[in-house]
């Protein structure tokens, strides 16, 4: 009991139950309270875990941008599909971190993230999708999983040069995988990640107490999809023309054999894509979601947006980058979702690699450490009104500019682990939400009064809660 007690001079935070500690937590709202009864920095303990919560900006900034606090946490490695579990981007540490990271964005880059040429193919999706949604005829429905499969596309053609059908039957498993893991993917899940002397239970035992197997089937899955992409690629590839991340990388692989030293193993290949996959696609599939609600929500916005866009755009075009500082209010728009919504309600977890501080505070080796994204993104020290949807916060006094936001922002995460996709999520978000306005005019039923905020947070992340919503066609489909 005694050994479970607080570090001295550890952040302040709720009252240790010996052994247990407390559970993690995901909800914006406990983290709110906390916030408000322990202050900017607030630490927690699950088993033997310590956890640090971050509430301030500044302070979270400064924190990630420090080397000691760029690794990851160990327990990533329960969802990690290498089988020495120590490859990838988004959960490894060290050099394979860093040979990995190097990989992909150079790899994203010249697979044209941040480039007009990519545009073209994301603009075939946004067509795909307004065509999808036109299918539906003005029928009442919930978020398509049309949302889901345009992001998986532009992420699957770059990786694995693969596109689906907005209806194809082969992405429904992984879908109802996702579906079933956000909805019983709980942090009592975690647990056996958190206590370790709880792995030693009989796994039917820890999977009925727990809900972990959820992770394993999610991981069992998704190598399934990933061995399949990779062997269809050594199959038929050719050194002279890799066309796509997974080339490069059998590429670099071939050259580098005979080399003990080299980190390009089949492996890491496999955590790469199995990260991308779902960073790529998950992600922009629930902003997506977002935008809709907010479309519907606001409906005074859509209308200023639409007369942004028939002013600057002839109707048979689809927007493209270009036409971005003639629609400002188009990209203020989706910034604003990107705060408000603070889909991520945390930024991902961090560890700290050493004994150190934070603000005076001690902070052990290896505690956990979590940035509150939500509650920094309704900050009223950095925000005006923070709980008012208001995109023209991000617009110049003219209103015919947008300025992005200097600070009080974290939607992509800071420092060096910052989100790889960034730009990427960008135009995806630009592109798609403008082919939506640009074509429907988004309503709830008639009658349905959608102005009181439902949300759910399903591991970690916020969502709207399911709604019905009316796509209502503008213009004539001759485009
Ligand atoms: C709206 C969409 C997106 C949001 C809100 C988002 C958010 C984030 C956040 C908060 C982080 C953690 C950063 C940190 O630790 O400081 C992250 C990391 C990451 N994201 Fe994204 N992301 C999005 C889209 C994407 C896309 C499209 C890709 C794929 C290309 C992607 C790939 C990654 C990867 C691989 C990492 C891990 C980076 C690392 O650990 O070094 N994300 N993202």
């Amino acid at each position: 009991v005694l050994r479970d007690r607080r570090p001295r001079n550890c952040p302040p935070g709720p009252v240790e139950i010996p052994f247990f500690g407390r559970l993690p937590f995901f909800d914006e709202k406990i983290g709110e309270n906390l916030r408000k009864k322990y202050g900017d920095i607030v630490s927690h303990r699950t088993g033997p875990l310590r956890s640090v919560y971050l509430f301030d900006y500044s302070t979270a900034k400064e924190a990630m941008a420090r080397l000691e606090f760029a690794d990851r946490p160990d327990t990533f490695s329960a969802f990690n599909v290498d089988d020495q579990k120590i490859g990838g981007v988004l959960g490894s540490n060290g050099a394979h971190w860093q040979h990995d990271r190097r990989f992909v964005l150079r790899n994203l880059r010249n697979l044209g993230m941040g480039k007009s040429y990519l545009e073209e193919a994301i603009n075939i999706e946004a067509k795909a999708l307004v065509e999808d949604l036109k299918k539906y005829g003005g029928e009442a429905i919930n978020y398509p999983d049309s949302f889901r499969t345009v992001a998986l596309n532009i992420i699957w053609q770059m990786v694995a040069s693969t596109r689906y059908d907005l209806r194809c039957k082969d992405v429904e498993c992984i879908y109802r995988l996702t579906n079933e893991f956000r909805e019983k993917f709980t942090v009592l899940s975690l647990l056996p990640s958190f206590i370790p002397a709880l792995g030693l239970l009989p796994k039917s035992l820890r999977h009925f107490l727990f809900g972990d197997d959820v992770i394993d089937r999610f991981a069992e899955e998704m190598i399934n999809v990933v061995n399949e992409a990779v062997d269809k690629h050594l199959e038929d590839y050719d050194p002279d023309k890799p066309r796509d991340l997974i080339d490069e990388y059998i590429k670099d692989m071939k050259e580098s054999e005979g080399d003990d030293n080299s980190l390009f193993r089949r492996g890491a290949l496999n955590q790469i894509i199995n990260e991308l996959f779902f960073a790529g696609s998950d992600t922009v599939h629930s902003m997506m979601k977002w935008v809709a609600y907010l479309l519907a929500r606001y409906p005074e916005y859509a209308t200023r947006m639409q007369q942004q866009i028939d002013a600057v755009v002839p109707r048979d075009r689809m927007v493209s980058l270009d036409d971005k500082p003639n629609l400002p209010l188009i990209e203020a728009f989706t910034v604003e979702a990107l705060r408000y919504s603070s889909m991520l309600v945390f930024n991902i977890q961090r560890s700290a690699t050493r004994n150190t501080n934070i603000n005076g505070y001690f902070i052990p080796k290896g505690t956990i450490v979590s940035v509150a994204n939500y509650s920094i993104h309704h900050d009223p020290r950095y925000w005006d009104d923070p709980h008012k949807f208001y995109p023209e916060r991000f617009l110049d006094d003219s209103a015919t500019k947008y300025t992005a936001p200097k600070q009080g922002f974290f939607a992509f995460g800071s420092g060096r682990r910052q989100c790889v996709g960034e730009l990427l999520a960008r135009m995806e978000l630009f592109l798609f939400t403008a082919a939506i306005i640009q074509h429907f005019d988004v309503r709830p039923p008639h009658g349905v009064d959608i102005s009181q905020d439902e949300f759910v947070t399903l591991a970690g992340s916020h969502l709207p809660s399911d709604k019905k919503l009316i796509y209502r066609s503008r213009i004539s489909t001759s485009d």
